[in-house]
């Protein structure tokens, strides 16, 4: 990380549900990482019927496990740590973010088979991307909170696994409650994507009760 970073962990204008409620540790995080080797380990596999069979128990049995902590997603951590690359959530790829200032972001990131099309990164594993690490900036500098848009994606290069690729955003304009964000993904210094975004900062009455509004969307 450079002097010049000013990496938000948390922004204060942000709403609290989003919050972690309870403090995570490491053996928060390096349960999503197992989980994260599960993904990629299964994608990459052709077991035999049994040995199938056997792994789907296995599985099922931690996720009896798991279920019986269940809080709700506002107590989850999940999603939630923004210290870390990838923020703890299996979804989402890890993107290690190594700069942002008011105007600017970096990060990096290497996907496996998990997030492959054939061969190459899924098409809409970019936009997830991208969306993470401009939302990480247009939320940043002490800006209240505001949602994504639109994202326009363009495809210029295959994307390739297991190769670090370089991720840009800029905040490039504000008229009112919208920010105009773009963004770029390289490989060495071919251009793969880039990506045109807004995000729209939410009136006092949209932040209010957001987990509500979310209730019952998500089932
Ligand atoms: C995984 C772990 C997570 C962990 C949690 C961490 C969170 C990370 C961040 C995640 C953020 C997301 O991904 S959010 C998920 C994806 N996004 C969403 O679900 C958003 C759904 N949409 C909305 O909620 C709404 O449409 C809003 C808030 C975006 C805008 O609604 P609104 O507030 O009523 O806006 P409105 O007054 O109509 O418009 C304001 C101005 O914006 C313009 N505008 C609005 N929408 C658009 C649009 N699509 N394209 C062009 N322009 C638009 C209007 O023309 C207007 O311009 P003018 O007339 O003023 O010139």
């Amino acid at each position: 990380m450079t002097e010049s970073t000013t990496l938000d962990i948390w922004n204060p204008g942000w709403p609290d549900p989003f919050r972690p409620t309870v403090d995570a540790d490491d053996e928060y995080a390096d349960l999503v990482d197992a989980l994260r080797e599960v993904q990629e380990a299964v994608t990459r596999s052709l077991p035999t019927p049994e040995a199938a069979a056997e792994a789907a128990a296995t599985l099922r049995e931690v996720a009896r496990q798991m279920r019986s902590h269940e809080v709700d997603e506002d107590t989850q951590i999940a999603g939630k740590r923004w210290d870390i690359p990838g923020k703890a959530h299996a979804l989402a790829p890890v993107l290690h973010i190594d700069t942002v200032t008011d105007t600017t972001a970096t990060g990096r990131v290497t996907v496996g088979r998990f997030h492959s099309g054939r061969y190459a990164m899924n098409g809409g594993v970019t936009p997830l991307i991208f969306d993470e690490l401009l939302a990480r900036l247009a939320n940043s500098a002490g800006r209240p909170w505001g949602r994504t848009a639109y994202l326009n994606v363009n495809f210029r290069a295959l994307a390739p696994l297991h190769t670090e690729l370089t991720v840009t955003a800029e905040l490039v304009g504000q008229e009112g409650r919208k920010r105009f964000l773009r963004g770029a993904m390289y490989h060495g210094d071919i251009l793969v994507a880039d990506v045109d975004g807004l995000w729209v900062e939410l009136k006092p009455e949209q932040t209010q009760n957001i987990s509500k509004d979310l209730e019952g969307r998500d089932r």
